[in-house]
């Protein structure tokens, strides 16, 4: 049952399902990335093994042409005017040529990447000669299978940009230009985990929970190119974490699990108010996930809190961590690359907030993967993807296709 404003009723008393100011899903992410693009994130030069997983803090232009000088392009013979031609020798990458220029009819052997000769027409692969002897008859056009200088990256091309995650192909290409260090970026997460009932290692006692949510995090930060400090455990209570906040540095970004409800032990709200925060979302109009927030601190620090349940801190997590870091960095955000697939069975939108569901992705199709609520990981542990089911059917496309948010995997 609705209300005049869109929200549940229950016939016996009236409670809101949103007890926030919820932004909509799209504008709540929205908002983050904006968030994190206000603030920055210190560029370190590192050791190309340890810049793996980071974000290109500056562009990168390359000081070299690759290659430095003429090269072959394949093994063959490096061959002077028209054949048939003599050969004088053999030429192999990083060892000395033959001879430093080649007069018309003559040749050397050469290897691919070797320095051509000056005068060299062409590189005749051996599939394309004939050799007899020291003589070797073939055809082939001017510049052919000859890798100029600077042809692969000229000195001074830009040959990343700021903001590009440091993947594998990224280092070779960085030691391909002579380098031996990246100035990354990475942005820090301090993950402060409230509750007095959350425990940190084996099995739960009753009436404890095991926290679910500190192990989530350090994939997913450094998914979108972060780094996670170890989980912090705090106790129930306002003071605990306003200390912990007061402490935070401006270039950080806190995760705070739990504390973000309405309920007597949920004091992140007024931790916030008491460092004189900005809030930016306080709450999203989404399931699971809705008491998400995300503030910035006097310092520039940015608080992002959510839910306790940690398939809804998984969710919020997504909406606005996620997005919170790449925008520090300038990078492109891993889980909202706007694909799209249809959902393989019906399922009914919420009336008013967005809907995110555990899918796993075949092709164009997203199966919902079995969930049990906002506390339960099961679905999202087979997921692939949360799909995106917006209030009514209104973001469902004409083609019935629905925006997925990429999980990692
Ligand atoms: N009156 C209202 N009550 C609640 C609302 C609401 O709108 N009005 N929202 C519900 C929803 S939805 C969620 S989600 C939770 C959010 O709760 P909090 O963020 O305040 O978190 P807690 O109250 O501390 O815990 C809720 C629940 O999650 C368990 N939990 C907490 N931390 C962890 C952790 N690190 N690992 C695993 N499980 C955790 C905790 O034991 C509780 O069961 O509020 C609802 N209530
Ligand atoms: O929506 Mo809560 O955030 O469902 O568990």
């Amino acid at each position: 049952m609705l209300d005049a404003d869109g929200s549940e009723t229950s016939p016996l008393i009236h409670v809101r399902t949103r007890p926030h100011g919820s932004l909509s899903w799209p504008a709540a992410r929205d908002a983050a990335r904006k968030t994190g693009a206000e603030g920055g994130s210190p560029t370190a030069e590192v050791p190309l093994p340890a810049a793996l997983g980071a974000v290109l803090g500056a562009d990168l232009v390359s000081a070299i042409d690759v290659p430095a000088l003429d090269t072959a392009a394949m093994d063959g013979y490096a061959v002077a005017g028209k054949g048939p031609w003599s050969v004088l020798g053999r030429s192999l990458a990083g060892r000395g040529a033959p001879v430093a220029r080649l007069r018309r009819g003559e040749a050397v052997e050469i290897a691919t990447g070797a320095v051509v000769p000056d005068g060299t027409l062409a590189v005749l692969p051996y599939e394309e000669a004939e050799a007899a002897g020291t003589v070797v008859h073939g055809a082939c056009a001017p510049g052919r299978h000859i890798r100029r200088r600077g042809e692969t990256v000229p000195a001074g091309a830009l040959a990343a940009r700021r903001g590009a995650p440091v993947t594998p192909a990224l280092l070779g290409l960085a030691a391909g230009l002579g380098l031996d260090t990246l100035p990354v970026t990475r942005p820090v997460v301090r993950v402060l985990i409230t509750g007095d009932e959350i425990v940190h290692s084996g099995r739960p006692r009753p009436g404890a929970v095991r926290d679910a949510i500190g192990p989530v995090l350090p994939g997913l930060v450094a998914w979108a190119g972060g780094r996670c400090e170890e989980p912090r455990a705090l106790p129930d209570g306002r003071a605990p974490l306003v200390s912990a906040l007061a402490a935070l540095p401006g270039d950080h970004v806190a995760a705070v699990g739990g504390s973000s409800s309405a309920g007597p032990a949920d004091h992140l709200r007024a931790a916030l108010a008491a460092l004189g925060a900005r809030i930016v979302v306080d709450g999203v109009a989404c399931r699971p996930g809705h008491p998400q927030l995300l503030a910035v601190l006097p310092s520039g620090a940015v608080v992002v809190g959510l839910p306790g349940n940690p398939g809804a801190a998984l969710a919020a997590a997504l909406t606005l961590l996620v997005p919170v870091l790449c925008g520090r960095t300038g990078r492109r955000d891993p889980a909202h690359g706007g694909r799209r697939a249809r959902l393989s069975a019906m399922t009914d939108p919420h009336p008013i907030d967005t809907r995110l569901l555990p899918v796993r992705v075949h092709g164009d199709l997203a199966v919902e993967t079995e969930s049990h609520g906002p506390a339960d990981l099961r679905g999202a542990a087979a997921a692939d993807a949360l799909a995106v089911l917006p209030p009514t059917t209104r973001g469902t496309a004409a083609d019935g296709t629905v925006e997925l948010v990429a999980v990692p995997t």
